[in-house]
C-alpha cells in the first residue's frame, strides 16, 4: 500500500434516498470515509445495507434515480454536484467499476478484443497498432493465457472466472486511479474467487490503484482489504484497519458478522446467526437501527442515533464492546 498525505477520495456525509410508493427510502445515510492512493477499502454488511448504492452514488449513477447529497471529493471537486457530461469523462477513466455478473456489462455480440479496444479509443491517445498490443498486454496482466488469440473470442467463450478477468482488463484499459468493485467474486466458486481477489490485490499494489471492494462476505474482505467499513441500515457503524476490526470488533453487529463466519468457530459448533431481520430502510427507528436486534442495547440506543466516534478505529454505538481510542478518556 502506498499512501500520500491527502486522500485520493474523500466522502463526506454522503446520503442517497429514493422515493418509493410515496415514501422516502434512505439507502445511504451520512456516510463518510477517506481513501488513500493505493489503499484497498472493504465495505461490508448484509444484503440491503446500502453498500452498492454507496458505490453507485460515488460514480454518479445513483442520482439518475435517487436524490444524492453530501460530498464525494475527487481531485478538489465534488462529484455529487458535477454535471453529467463531466462525470461521463471521469467514469470509466479515472474511476472504473466492476460488477458481480460480468455478462451484464459485457456485450455478448462483440469480441473481448473489440471491447477492450473501445475503452482504449475512449480513454487513451494510442494508435490502432498500439491499441492492439495494449489489449494483449491487458489480458496478460489479468492472467488470461494465450492472450493474442483470445482477443478474438466472445464473452460466452470464457468461463465465469475468466469473464471476470476480462471485465477487469476492460476496466484497467483506462489506467484508473480508483476501481470500485461490487461483489466481484460472489458468483464464483471459492478457488476462482480467491484467484480473482489475489488478482485485484496484486493489481492494486503493482499499479498503485485504490480499490473499494463491496462484499457481504467478511472472509473475502479480510483477505483483501487494508481497511474495513461496516455498514448497517445505510450507515457506517464501524471503521478501522482490517486487523483492528477483525481482531477487536467494537460494534455488536460486527461481532455478530464475525461469529457467523465458519472459520471463526470451533468445529461442530452451530454458527451464530443474528436474531431478527435487517431494518426496513423505509421505516428506520429513531435511534440506532441495530438496537432492535442488539442484546446490549441501552436506553439511549432507542432515543438517538449514535455518532461514529474514535480516531483510527471508529464505532457508532452507545454500548460498544469497549470504548474506541480517542473517546471516553482513552488516548
Ligand atoms: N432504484 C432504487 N429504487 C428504490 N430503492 C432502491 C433502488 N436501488 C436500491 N434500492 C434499495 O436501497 C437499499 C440498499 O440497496 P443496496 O443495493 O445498496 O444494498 P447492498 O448492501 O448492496 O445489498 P446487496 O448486496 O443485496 O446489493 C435496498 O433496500 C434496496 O432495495
Amino acid at each position: 500500500m502506498t499512501q500520500s498525505n491527502s486522500p485520493l477520495l474523500s466522502v463526506k456525509n454522503l446520503s442517497t434516498s429514493f422515493h418509493v410508493g410515496g415514501q422516502k427510502l434512505r439507502a445511504v445515510d451520512e456516510v463518510s470515509f477517506d481513501l488513500a492512493a493505493g489503499e484497498v477499502l472493504g465495505i461490508v454488511g448484509e444484503s440491503g445495507s446500502g453498500k452498492s448504492i454507496t458505490l453507485r452514488s460515488i460514480m454518479g449513477l445513483a442520482r439518475r434515480y435517487g436524490e444524492v447529497t453530501g460530498e464525494v471529493m475527487w481531485q478538489g471537486e465534488n462529484l455529487v454536484t458535477k454535471p453529467e457530461a463531466q462525470m461521463r469523462k471521469i467514469r470509466g477513466k479515472d474511476i472504473a467499476m466492476i460488477f458481480q455478473e460480468p455478462m451484464s456489462s459485457l456485450n455478448p455480440l462483440l469480441t473481448v478484443g473489440v471491447q477492450i479496444k473501445e475503452n482504449l479509443v475512449a480513454h487513451t491517445e494510442l494508435d490502432k497498432k498500439a491499441r492492439h498490443l495494449r489489449a494483449i498486454e491487458l489480458l496478460e496482466l489479468v492472467g488470461i493465457p494465450d492472450a493474442s488469440r483470445r482477443l478474438n473470442d466472445y464473452p460466452h467463450q470464457f468461463s465465469g472466472g475468466m469473464r471476470q478477468r476480462v471485465m477487469i482488463a476492460i476496466a484497467l484499459a483506462s489506467s484508473p486511479k480508483l476501481l470500485l468493485a461490487d461483489e466481484p467474486t460472489t458468483a464464483l466458486d471459492v478457488t476462482i474467487q480467491n484467484q480473482i481477489l489475489k488478482l485485484i490485490l496484486d493489481l492494486s499494489q503493482e499499479l498503485g490503484m485504490s480499490v473499494i471492494l463491496v462484499t457481504h462476505d467478511l472472509g473475502v474482505a479480510a483477505q483483501t482489504c487494508d481497511r474495513l467499513a461496516v455498514m448497517y441500515g445505510g450507515k457506517l457503524v464501524e471503521k478501522g484497519s482490517t486487523r483492528d476490526v477483525l481482531r477487536n470488533p467494537l460494534h455488536r453487529y460486527t461481532m455478530g458478522l464475525l461469529q457467523s463466519v465458519p472459520e471463526n468457530v470451533e468445529p461442530r459448533t452451530p454458527l451464530f446467526s443474528l436474531p431478527g431481520t435487517p431494518p426496513s430502510l423505509m421505516n428506520l427507528p429513531k435511534g440506532c437501527a441495530f438496537a432492535p436486534r442488539c442484546a446490549h442495547a441501552v436506553d439511549a440506543c432507542a432515543a438517538t442515533k449514535p455518532p461514529l466516534e474514535g480516531t483510527q478505529h471508529q464505532v457508532a454505538c452507545f454500548n460498544p464492546t469497549q470504548a474506541p481510542v480517542g473517546v471516553g478518556g482513552q488516548s
